[in-house]
């Protein structure tokens, strides 16, 4: 059962343009089933008024602060509000919009790490219409990291992506695909294992997680006929984190990993780069599954999917993924306390 009285989730606007704001105002809608935690919205009052009227939602929007949400919510939707000129174009991103969207999300970490929030939802973004109003990350991601770096040093965040019991972890993120080899180091690879490793226990109460790493070539390089990574980078890693008393394997031809059988003895699959990770996981889960970012003094999490122009402003689309981000940052927050 929901506490309507605890904080609130901190749930950050997104992209305006995009179908982040239909599917906010589609799952406030759907409270009353109980199925929602409480939230409230960072982003812009004005705006969600007319994508609203737009959607035909019947939907109160009040201008509040976190401390009133849990009061406010089950009558109207809590917005803190963040100024400026958001104009409702469904599938056209606009350059003003987009210091709206990145103080949104500033906004809900900061009263996230002040506890006025137990933690932060984020609506999906389209990157390239933010980086002319100064945005410098390839994603929320490391955007999130930025905001929370406590004395100058800012956490190494790490990306998973989460349906049930199948969990992936891209080593590397955004970043070109020649670059990968160069950028996953044993020194990465350890550090990640480490957090994942510490907050699969911390958040989702797995006592001894067991973590996979997937090789980077083809075979996990056939030792090392098909390339050395895999002998010479990742498995002094995985050696390393086993010898501090993880559960590690690996590591695996990554095509294979990813067999039920195999990857179901594992909690969750360490790979080597962005498409490796969630090609997998998208193809069986994109409807449910959620992203989750760990490493970070806060909980975060978001749908698995973008911005999905196409659909924005239509009424159209599915809330699942969102629904579940909801409901895995509520228990996330429950299970860190
Ligand atoms: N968390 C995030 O901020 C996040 C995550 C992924 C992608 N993105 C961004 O989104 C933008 C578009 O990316 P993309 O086109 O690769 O992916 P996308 O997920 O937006 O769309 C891919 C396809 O899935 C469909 N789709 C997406 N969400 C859906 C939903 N809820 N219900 C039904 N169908 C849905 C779309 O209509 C489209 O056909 C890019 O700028 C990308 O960077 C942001
Ligand atoms: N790679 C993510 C995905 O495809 O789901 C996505 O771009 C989100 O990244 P951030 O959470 O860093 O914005």
């Amino acid at each position: 059962m929901i506490d309507d009285h605890a904080a609130p989730l901190a749930v950050s606007m997104g992209e305006p343009a995009g179908i982040g704001p239909d599917l906010i105002l589609r799952l406030f809608s759907e409270r009353k089933g109980g199925e929602v935690p409480p939230f409230i919205v960072y982003g812009n009052a004005q705006f969600l008024r007319e994508r609203a009227s737009r959607l035909g939602l019947s939907i109160e929007i009040v201008g509040a602060r976190p401390g009133a949400a849990g009061v406010i919510f089950p009558h109207a939707l809590p917005v803190c509000d963040v100024e400026g000129d958001v104009p409702d174009t469904p599938g056209e991103p606009q350059a003003g919009s987009a210091s709206v969207v990145i103080e949104a999300i500033a906004a809900a970490v900061a009263d996230t790490r002040a506890g006025a929030c137990r933690a932060v939802v984020t609506a999906p973004i389209h990157k390239a219409a933010l980086y002319g109003a100064g945005f410098s990350h390839p994603g929320h991601t490391e955007y999130l990291a930025a905001l929370c770096a406590t004395d100058g040093v800012t956490p190494l965040p790490l990306m998973m992506l989460a349906h049930e019991d199948l969990r992936v972890v891209p080593a590397t993120i955004h970043v070109p695909l020649h670059e990968v080899p160069k950028l996953i180091t044993t020194e990465l690879l350890i550090e990640t294992g480490r957090i994942l490793s510490r907050d699969l226990a911390h958040r989702f109460d797995i006592a001894v997680p067991r973590i996979a790493f997937a090789g980077l070539n083809p075979h996990a390089g056939e030792a090392g006929t098909i390339g050395l990574e895999d002998r010479d980078i990742i498995a002094p890693a995985v050696a390393a984190l086993e010898e501090e008393g993880i559960a590690v394997q690996g590591p695996f031809p990554a095509d294979t990993l990813f067999y039920p059988p195999h990857w179901r003895q594992h909690d969750a699959i360490v790979a080597m780069y962005h498409d490796q990770a969630l090609i997998p996981i998208k193809t069986v889960a994109f409807d449910s599954a959620v992203n989750v970012t760990l490493g970070l003094p806060i909980v975060r999490t978001s749908p698995d999917h973008g911005t999905a122009f196409d659909l924005a402003g239509t009424g159209r689309g599915s809330a699942a993924s969102f629904r579940a981000a909801l409901k895995l940052a509520d228990r996330m927050a429950e299970a860190g306390r």
